[in-house]
């Protein structure tokens, strides 16, 4: 076969370039200069970071990191292709063997990944071997048009969507005599409704439909905003960090859950998020809250999406720079016109509760799913220096087993593993390349984790009880001392 890299967008540079050693590398990173190796080319990206499209944390997080995979991942052709040639300063020497060279600098702006060797597979794993392998897979996946959308999915996302929002008001406008009954069918065709729709606006959100982030980005304000009240430009902030840097305690934000949940014993040494820029303080209320998360979950979950219109608001309000935000700032009040007016067709304040706490309380589910992604696995890795990107990839990610014809239910997450390999693989295709990385992760010794969702579900809760059980000790001895 063909070695790599063949078929792939390349990045040109028709210029005699300087080489820098690992050593030069680092120095020049320690003097403040933002590098990132790409295909064995080294980019200065001081002046791309504050104006990036995908945000400044995104390129952060690259920085002293050969972070080929992860750009290849996260851009259309044209951006490899086309833009990043200007941002080339020097070859990189390859004297040192590795992928991140960051783990002694200390850098504020990106932490890195916890070493444990306990974390190891029962065979070694030869990471360069396996990287090799999946850019192979990108290759086929491209030559074979994995990678277009094939619409007449949307068309049935649509028409679902479209029977839901009937449901949502024909049940309290035009079946006739009010009911509680009514009133929770209404409720719960809300919370799917909102389900399906965060799907799409997911997909939306990585560019996955149309592939032109601006019309992908504006169809998702109107899913996101305009029918489910979220912040669309929020959502792809959070995410985008976490697709680059998932399960990595100090700089993922989708595992930072403080006082409620902590995924790791790590999290009561006081981290610092470099999301949030502030110290997650493991306190008295973390200790208590942590030691029963694995009890917890589920109800704290129910409240889950009041938190999330809370962090979309805080976003459109803040002061960071947020694309969009004229037209996200009218979609989250059309959220609330309509879902209010909704509601003032009820004839009693109970009824209305009822709505409210039933929509919000069912679309949980979501967050659970969200959730059972990554929860239960390791935000640790036994050689973060050498571990490429398909290894870090499928090791802080699980799926979800399911017959296809529940696939909707799941809205493309039970593939959390192929999604996070390939961000811009339309959703319906993820199922069809899910055999093509098992059987690369067999090849390769990576432990690939996919469970049922009602074992998934107890999967997580014994992660959460593991960390609950190492806090209550934490608690006791620190008492005793
Ligand atoms: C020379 C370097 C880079 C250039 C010129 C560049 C440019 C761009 C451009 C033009 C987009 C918008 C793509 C679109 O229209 O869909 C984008 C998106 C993105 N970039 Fe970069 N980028 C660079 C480096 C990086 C690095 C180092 C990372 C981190 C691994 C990164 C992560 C992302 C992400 C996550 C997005 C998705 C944004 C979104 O759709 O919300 N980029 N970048």
């Amino acid at each position: 076969m063909e070695k790599y890299p063949y078929n792939l967008p390349r990045l040109e540079v028709n210029k005699e370039l300087p080489v820098y050693t690992c050593q030069e590398f680092r120095e020049r990173i320690l003097d403040g200069e933002y590098l990132v190796i790409f295909d064995g080319y080294i980019l200065k990206l001081n002046s791309l970071i504050s104006n990036h499209p995908g945000g400044p944390l995104a390129v952060f997080h690259a920085v002293g990191k050969d972070a080929t995979d992860e750009m290849r991942a996260m851009h259309p052709d044209i951006v490899v292709s086309e833009r990043m040639h200007r941002y080339v300063v020097a070859k990189y020497a390859k004297d040192e063997k590795g992928v991140s060279f960051v783990e002694d600098l200390k850098l504020t702006f990106s932490k890195p990944t916890p070493v444990d060797s306990t974390v190891s597979s029962e065979k070694p794993i030869d990471y360069e071997a396996a990287q090799e392998d999946y850019r192979k897979l990108m290759v086929f996946l491209r030559d074979n048009k994995f990678f277009e959308c094939n619409y007449m999915h949307y068309y049935k996302e649509m028409f679902r969507l479209a029977c839901l929002a009937f449901g949502i008001f024909a049940f309290i406008l035009w079946f006739g005599k009010e009911s509680t009954l009514k009133v929770v069918l209404s409720a719960c065709c809300a919370s799917i409704f909102w389900q399906q729709a965060a799907f799409c606006a997911h997909d939306l959100g990585h560019s996955a439909v149309t592939a032109n982030r601006t019309a992908d980005t504006r169809l998702g304000i109107i899913l996101g905003g305009v029918f489910g009240g979220l912040s669309v430009g929020w959502w792809k902030k959070s995410h985008n960090v976490h697709h680059i840097v998932t399960n990595q305690p100090e700089n993922d934000p989708d595992i930072q859950h403080l006082p409620f949940f902590a995924i790791s014993p790590v999290f009561v040494n006081n981290l610092t998020s470099t999301y949030y820029e502030k110290t997650l303080v493991f306190d008295r209320a973390s200790e208590i809250f942590v030691s029963m998360q694995d009890r917890l979950y589920y109800i704290i979950l129910i409240f889950g999406r009041f938190n999330l219109y809370a962090e979309s608001w805080k976003y459109l309000l803040g002061k960071g720079y947020v694309p969009f935000r004229y037209t996200e700032f009218v979609s989250l009040p059309i959220f609330w016109m309509w879902y209010l007016w909704l509601l003032s067709h009820l004839s009693s304040w109970k009824l209305m509760l009822i709505h409210l706490l039933v929509s919000h309380g069912v679309s949980s589910i979501l967050h659970i799913q969200i959730t059972l992604s990554h929860f239960g696995m390791p935000v640790t890795s036994p050689d973060p220096k050498n571990e490429t990107f398909i290894a870090r990839q499928v090791r802080t990610s699980m799926n979800v087993d399911c017959h296809p014809l529940v696939d909707w239910f799941h809205g493309g997450l039970q593939f959390q593993i192929e999604h996070h390999l390939f961000p811009r693989l339309p959703r319906h295709n993820l199922r069809n390349v899910r055999p093509y990385v098992k059987e690369l992760c067999k090849k390769h010794n990576i432990n690939y984790i996919e469970e049922y969702f009602i074992d998934g579900n107890i999967f997580v809760l014994k992660k959460l009880r593991e960390t609950a059980d190492f806090v209550k000790l934490y608690i006791s001895s620190s008492s005793k001392s």
